[in-house]
Formats: structure tokens, sequence, C-alpha cells
């Protein structure tokens, strides 16, 4: 998968070269690219903004850096590269007024050979801009939350992660990210439960017994179990919803 992401604080972006992304990026699983938005800018300061239309507080980013941007990073895919040729990637604005972001959506996204993120800051990116990149690719304009922050790059680093974790060969053990809460499977829309590992007895706390004894059956029944309480402690409205569906979540074991 390719990834570009379009920024004003590319240094943002150094926690990419780390962990899980960092040896994804080495392998060649991952091909992740930063651009500085201000090298499309062609005034002595690299003025990326201005004053909003209509009046307000605040600053808008200006169209034109971005539509330069755009034109040069999601144009026409490199021979070779890892997106393939006549390629069109799908452009990613993270923005409060969004659609959420969720684990389903990660693995749609996970799907995709190509992405570029469009990180705004001040009061956001000149609409315009959405609306004339999606004369040529698809856009997605996605909230992570509904809570706001001071710019895209929080949001991007959130969903790059969230997605690479996804592709064949990111995690060491692919299992573990079935297994994630959210995740499609037996635990589908329940929170994770408790996990341990050794010492069995750390500081007079013991391991669940059940966790020890060997018997495969026992333990899922009882990480189900506690992956039901926790979600009925933590996110009731996610039960309502398996009920909803019939409870068929329930009785599934496998
Ligand atoms: N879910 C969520 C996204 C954002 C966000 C995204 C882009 C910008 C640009 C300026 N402020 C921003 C905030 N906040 N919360």
């Amino acid at each position: 998968m390719r990834i570009d992401i379009i920024t004003i604080f590319p240094d943002y972006f150094a926690p990419l070269e780390l962990s899980l992304i960092g040896k994804a990026r080495a392998a060649g699983i991952l091909d992740i690219r930063l651009h500085d938005l201000r090298s499309w800018t062609h005034d002595r300061h690299n003025t990326v903004d201005d004053t909003p239309y209509g009046g307000g507080p605040g600053m808008v980013m200006k169209p034109e850096p971005w539509g330069e941007a755009l034109d040069a990073v999601a144009g026409a895919p490199e021979p070779g590269g890892a997106a393939g040729p006549g390629a069109v990637p799908r452009l990613v604005v993270p923005t409060p007024s969004g659609t959420p972001f969720t684990q389903e959506r990660a693995k749609r996204l996970s799907e995709e050979p190509w992405l570029v993120f469009a990180c705004g800051r001040y009061e956001g990116i000149d609409s315009r801009v959405a609306a004339d990149a999606a004369r040529r690719m698809p856009v997605e304009e996605v909230s992570i939350g509904d809570y706001v922050l001071a710019g895209g790059e929080s949001a991007t680093l959130v969903i790059v992660e969230t997605v690479s974790r996804l592709l064949p060969g990111v995690l060491g053990n692919a299992e573990s990210a079935v297994q994630d809460s959210f995740a499609a499977g037996a635990m589908e829309n329940l929170l994770e439960g408790p996990v341990f590992t050794k010492p069995a007895r750390w500081r007079d706390l013991e391991v669940p017994p059940v966790l020890l004894s060997g018997d495969h059956g026992a333990v899922d029944r009882w990480r189900r179990h506690e992956a039901l309480r926790k979600t009925a402690r933590n996110r009731p409205e996610l039960l309502r919803a398996l009920a909803e569906g019939g409870m068929a979540g329930l009785d599934r074991t496998d």
C-alpha cells in the first residue's frame, strides 16, 4: 500500500518511522511518503492560509497550494510503484464534520492500494479543494471522534496506524488483529476482556485459574463472558446492538 500525507508539519509523522509501521516500510509492505504543503506556495512567506469569506474567527487554508499539491501527489503514479499503473488514490480528509472512523472502515481502507491524506490546520481547508479532488478521485471526510483537534495530523496518525496494522505481514501474529475489539468474528462488537502473562502471581494478585487450566473451551467461554461484562460496563449500547442482532453472536463459540 502506498500512503501519501500532505501537511504543513511533516515532522509530526516521525512516529511512522518506529515499531511495526517502521518495519513494514523497511520491508516494502508500506510506502509512506510525506509532503510539506508549503512546497506548493510561491510567495516569500510560503502562505497557506487567509481570512474566511463571510467573516468569523481564525483562518482558512487557501485552495491554490492544496490544488497544486494534490495534482502533483495524486496525479499519475510512477511506473512500478506500489500503486499500479493508472491507479487513482482515495483522498482521506480528517475533519470533525466527517463520517465516523470505525474498525470496519479501517478494514475497508486497508484494501485500497493507495491513500492520500490531506491534513488541515486552522479552521480547515477551503471546501472547494475536496470538491475539485472529487472530480477525479474518491474523497472521504473522516472523523475519529466527537472532539476537536488543532489539526488533521493526529487523526491521520490514528487512521494510518489502524489501517496499516491490518495489512498482511505488518503484525507479527495476524491472529491478534483478529481478536481485536470490534474486529469481525465471535467477539464482534465486544470489548476485549482482561489479558495476563507470567508470572502467575504478582503482588498477591493471581491470574484467573481457568487460564492456566489448558481447557481451551473453558478459556474461550471465560474470555467471552469477561468481554460481555466489560462491554456491559463500559459500552452498554454495543450490547443492545448485539441483542438487536437477534442474539446470534451470543450463541457462536467459533
Ligand atoms: N475527529 C476530529 C478531526 C479533527 C480535526 C481535523 C482537521 C482539522 C483542521 C483543523 N482542526 C482540525 C480538527 N478534530 N477531531
